[in-house]
């Protein structure tokens, strides 16, 4: 696979699309913004001018470099070569125009972090899964509407970006509501992957004895996580 696939490097290529999810992005000049993926910076700019300090990173180190040359006269940015999914930095706020090759990794790792908001585009499919309700529930589903207020505020679409993409995308905003552990989110994956079962067969798959008839599909997203919490001190 070429890197620009691996890496998802489609590049937004609109800079009133940019203006808009910074501007969305409710930033004041005590905030210290993290963005994941530079590439050509056509957001970083635009959020060091409204923030005290950006931390961007890129795990592309082409793109690294000709961003550090590019933006070397702004002050407020630190831009890091790496894997953004594995910094520990302290932020605010986060921005990204998430690489959609780790769209779900993404959503598990801002779930464990502390940030109280963000602005992430995605693609717009991606977008519907984690709004989805009822049985189109995905684990993805569940955590996020669990971890975050979210909303599609513009879809935009694809040829807003170079090279175009084959699909849509959707710029979401993410409000935390609950922060949770690498275990939590993994027992709501293990619970999924037996979707149809009833929680007791679940139970006997772990070892565990539970008296429930009652099936994953038919459960709200609290329940999950309530049973979720259970299973995961095994
Ligand atoms: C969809 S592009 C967005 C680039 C730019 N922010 C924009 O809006 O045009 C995704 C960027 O993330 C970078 N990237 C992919 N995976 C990454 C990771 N794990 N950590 C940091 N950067 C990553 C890619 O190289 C690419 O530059």
């Amino acid at each position: 696979m070429s890197i620009r696939k691996k890496l998802g490097q489609n590049f937004l290529n609109s800079k009133l699309i940019a203006k808009f999810i910074v501007d969305s992005a409710k930033i004041s000049k005590n905030n210290i913004v993290y963005e994941i993926g530079i590439g050509k910076g056509i957001l970083t700019p635009f959020l060091c001018e409204k923030s005290k300090n950006v931390i961007s990173v890129e795990k592309d180190v082409k793109l690294y470099e000709e961003s550090k040359v590019k933006f070397s006269k702004i002050k407020n940015l630190k831009i890091i070569h790496g894997d953004g999914f594995k910094q520990h930095e302290k932020f605010d706020i986060f921005v990204s125009n998430l690489p959609y090759s780790e769209s779900k990794n993404a959503i598990q790792w801002m779930l464990m972090e502390k940030f109280q908001h963000g602005i992430v585009m995605v693609q717009y499919d991606f977008a519907k899964k984690l709004l989805a309700e009822g049985n189109e529930r995905k684990a993805i589903s569940v955590l996020a509407q669990s971890g975050f207020e979210m909303k599609i505020l513009k879809k935009i679409g694809k040829e807003n970006f170079t090279p175009k993409p084959k699909i849509d995308s959707a710029i979401m905003s993410f409000s935390r509501k609950n922060t949770f552990s690498k275990e939590l989110i993994q027992s709501v994956n293990l619970m999924f992957s037996f979707r149809r079962k009833k929680l007791q067969n679940i139970g006997k798959k772990l070892g565990l004895e539970i008296k429930s008839d009652q099936r994953l599909e038919e459960m709200n997203n609290n329940e999950i996580i309530k049973f979720a919490k259970k299973i995961k001190k095994i």
